[in-house]
């Protein structure tokens, strides 16, 4: 058991040791990530306050604009995404990197020496967040590049999440945190500010398996497929339900804020595929957003799934891919997925028909309590 007052650093190093081998080019990447995630916390902690230094090599960021995902950037994003690529791409450990915020993999210039990691990153998450100052993070995946590859194509990132070596997020927020997994477990460190350094807080995270609390976005509760429909009625039934407890409902809009409320204190989190054309694959990025989330939970003894699929077993077809996320407490994925199942089968129907305006999940109306 490591001590707790280990920092990050020292963490990393002494984790490969255990395992029998030092891989020096990942300790030092997995440096340079952390110390990214430094100057991210520090440039949003600044909220409306005026940046006070420019950190090294981010002297010119690109005026916000509209991404390869039709949103609307904010100026933090694309500070964030200048963090990163200049954080990480001088040490010689990755030959390429892949982010939300760029349309195509950043391969590193001949200036520097080339790596054989592959380095992909949601630089600001919930980063709608922003401006009500709510939790928001930076979400990493480390994949090695394929062999003799020093100029990655986007070939090359389309890697099933089973390939991640190491995987994790920052938070932002009242308490900035690491939360990493490096395929034995999952570990937190907080960001002690007088120190400097993220110190060891939450060695070995276990997701409790109990569930009281989910977590969907309930505006979009006419696009739902039935299975999710019959979930979230379920456990709005509370007690005299079939589920037999009350549950509470939670939804930030920022999937980091909510995967560590569920590392905490167990649950579920879905933003599954609806019935919208433009949404219908799901909302969330695979390789960015639930490729290393899901490497997270499942690692804390939760699972991820699209509902018909483990996350990590998707084989990506394209960089920016969307999917549908389930993710928590194991026995609620799973229950999630045999409704996925059921539904699949042609049971379950009577979930079939549209809710919204006639028999909403959330405003049942009184003579469909009476029969
Ligand atoms: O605004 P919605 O539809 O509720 O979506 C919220 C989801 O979108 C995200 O904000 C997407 O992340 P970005 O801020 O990186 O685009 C997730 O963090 C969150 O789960
Ligand atoms: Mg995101
Ligand atoms: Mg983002």
């Amino acid at each position: 058991m490591p001590h707790r007052r280990t920092t990050f650093s020292r963490f990393i190093i002494e984790d490969q040791r255990r395992r029998g081998g030092s891989d020096t080019e990942l300790t030092a990447l997995l440096n340079d990530v952390q110390t990214a995630c430094k100057f991210i916390a520090t440039a949003v902690a600044r909220g409306s306050l005026k940046q006070p230094y420019t950190p090294i090599g981010v002297e010119t960021v690109a005026a916000p604009g509209v991404n390869v995902h039709g949103e609307m950037q904010k100026p933090l994003d694309l500070i964030a995404n200048e963090i990163f690529l200049r954080n990480c791409e001088f040490g010689g450990q990755v030959c390429g990197m892949a982010s939300e915020e760029m349309e195509e993999p950043y391969v590193i210039p001949a200036q520097f020496p080339r790596g054989r990691y592959l380095l992909v990153f949601d630089p600001l998450d919930g980063s709608s967040n922003l401006d009500v100052n709510v939790t928001v993070g930076t979400i990493f995946s480390i994949l090695r590049a394929p062999e003799g590859v020093t100029e990655p194509t986007v070939e090359d990132f389309l890697q099933p999440g089973t390939q991640q070596v190491a995987a994790g997020f920052a938070l932002y927020g009242p308490v900035d945190m690491i939360i990493t997994t490096f395929g034995e477990g999952v570990h937190g460190f907080t960001l002690d500010r007088e120190v400097g350094a993220y110190t060891l807080t939450h060695p070995n995270m276990r997701i409790p398996e109990k569930a009281c609390e989910f977590a969907i976005n309930a505006s979009n509760e006419r696009f739902w497929e039935p299975p999710v429909r019959r979930y979230v009625e379920e456990c709005i039934e509370g007690k005299t339900g079939p589920r037999g407890q009350d549950f509470n409902m939670r939804w930030v809009a920022s999937l980091v804020a909510e995967v560590y409320r569920i590392l905490i204190r167990g649950g579920l989190f879905m933003y599954p595929r609806d019935t919208r054309p433009s949404c219908k694959p799901g909302r969330l990025r695979l390789l960015y957003e639930a490729n290393p989330i899901a490497m997270v939970v499942e690692q804390a003894g939760g699972a991820a799934s699209t509902g018909r699929q483990r996350i990590l077993d998707i084989k990506p077809e394209s960089l920016h891919q969307r999917v549908p996320l389930i993710l928590g407490s194991k026995a609620e994925v799973e229950r999630l997925d045999r409704y996925h199942a059921a539904y699949d089968r042609g049971e379950d129907l009577k979930f079939e028909a549209p809710l919204f305006g006639t028999r909403s999940v959330f405003i049942t109306p009184v003579s469909a309590t009476q029969d």
